[in-house]
C-alpha cells in the first residue's frame, strides 16, 4: 500500500490502485528521454517537455486536438508528457495510445503510478518515461518500482517536493529527477524551495524543472541555477507556438 494519504491525494491513489489492465502489442521503438535531453543541450536548444494536459485539480482547463497538438511539438520538443490520469486530470489511456503513436520522440506518462499493472499498461501503450511521485509511495515501493520500470529498458522521472523527497530519489538510484514547483497536497506554487533543491542537487543526475513556467526569463532563471530541461503543460496547452519562444 502507498503512504497514508489525506485529501485529494488520497482519492487519486485508490482511483489509481484499480486501474484497469491495457493488453496491447507495443508498436515503436523505445526512445531515449535522457539522451535526447543531453543532445539537445550540446545543440544549445533548451530541452522543453511539452505536456498535453486538458484539465487539472488548480482550476486549468483547455482543450485541443491531441495529435495536432503532438505532431506540433515534435518540431521543437524534447519529449511530449501526456497525462494518464482520469479522475482530476481528465485524461487516458486512448490518449497515451494516440500521442505516441503519431511523434518519434520520448514520451512520459503522466500519472499517479502506484502499481506495476500501471507501468505494464504504459509500457503497452508506447511510454518512454513513466512518472514516479515520491510523495505518495513509501521508500520500498519506490525502489521496486524504479527497478520495475527498468526492467522493460524505461526510465523513470523522478518527482520531488521537498528536501526528503530528494534523499529518497537519490538513496533510489534515481538518474532523472522532476523538481515540481506546485505542491500535491495543498497545489501551491513554491519556486524558492524548487530552485534550492535544483541547486542543491548532485550535478550526475539530469534535473527536470516542473510546473509553472509561463516566460523565457523564467525558464532561464532555472537553467542558469542547474535545471537541464523544463516540463511545460499549461502555458503551451493555451498557446502551442510559445514553445519556439522557450527553446
Ligand atoms: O501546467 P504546468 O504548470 O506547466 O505544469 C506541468 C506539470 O509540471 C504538471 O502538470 C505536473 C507536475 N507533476 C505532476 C504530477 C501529476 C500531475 C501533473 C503534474
Amino acid at each position: 500500500m502507498p503512504r497514508y494519504l489525506e485529501g485529494w491525494l488520497k482519492d487519486v491513489v485508490e482511483y489509481s490502485l484499480r486501474r484497469e489492465y491495457i493488453s496491447a502489442e507495443r508498436i515503436r521503438p523505445i526512445y531515449n528521454g535522457i539522451g535526447r535531453i543531453n543532445q539537445f543541450k550540446e545543440s544549445g536548444i533548451n530541452p522543453v517537455i511539452a505536456e498535453f494536459k486538458r484539465t487539472s485539480p488548480s482550476g486549468f482547463s483547455v482543450d485541443r486536438d491531441p495529435i495536432g497538438y503532438a505532431k506540433f511539438m515534435r518540431n521543437y520538443a524534447v519529449a511530449l508528457s501526456v497525462l494518464t490520469e482520469e479522475k482530476f486530470f481528465n485524461g487516458s489511456y486512448t490518449l497515451l495510445k494516440s500521442i505516441s503513436s503519431s511523434v518519434d520522440i520520448p514520451v512520459l506518462m503522466k500519472d499517479f503510478v502506484v502499481t506495476e499493472t500501471q507501468i505494464d499498461t504504459g509500457y503497452n501503450l508506447g511510454a518512454d518515461l513513466i512518472l514516479l511521485i515520491v510523495r505518495i509511495l513509501t521508500e520500498r515501493e519506490l525502489e521496486g518500482l524504479i527497478e520495475y520500470v527498468r526492467s522493460y529498458k524505461l526510465e523513470p522521472l523522478v518527482e520531488v517536493h521537498s528536501k526528503d523527497d530528494l534523499e529518497i530519489a537519490l538513496r533510489c538510484g534515481a538518474s532523472l529527477v522532476g523538481f515540481n514547483a506546485r505542491n500535491l497536497f495543498t497545489l501551491e506554487m513554491d519556486v524558492d524551495l524548487q530552485k534550492e533543491l535544483i541547486s542543491t542537487s548532485p550535478k550526475d543526475i539530469v534535473k527536470v524543472a516542473e510546473s509553472g513556467i509561463e516566460s523565457r526569463d523564467q525558464l532561464m532563471e532555472l537553467k542558469k541555477i542547474g535545471a537541464d530541461a523544463f516540463l511545460i503543460g499549461s502555458s503551451l496547452m493555451k498557446d502551442p507556438e510559445k514553445i519556439k519562444e522557450f527553446i
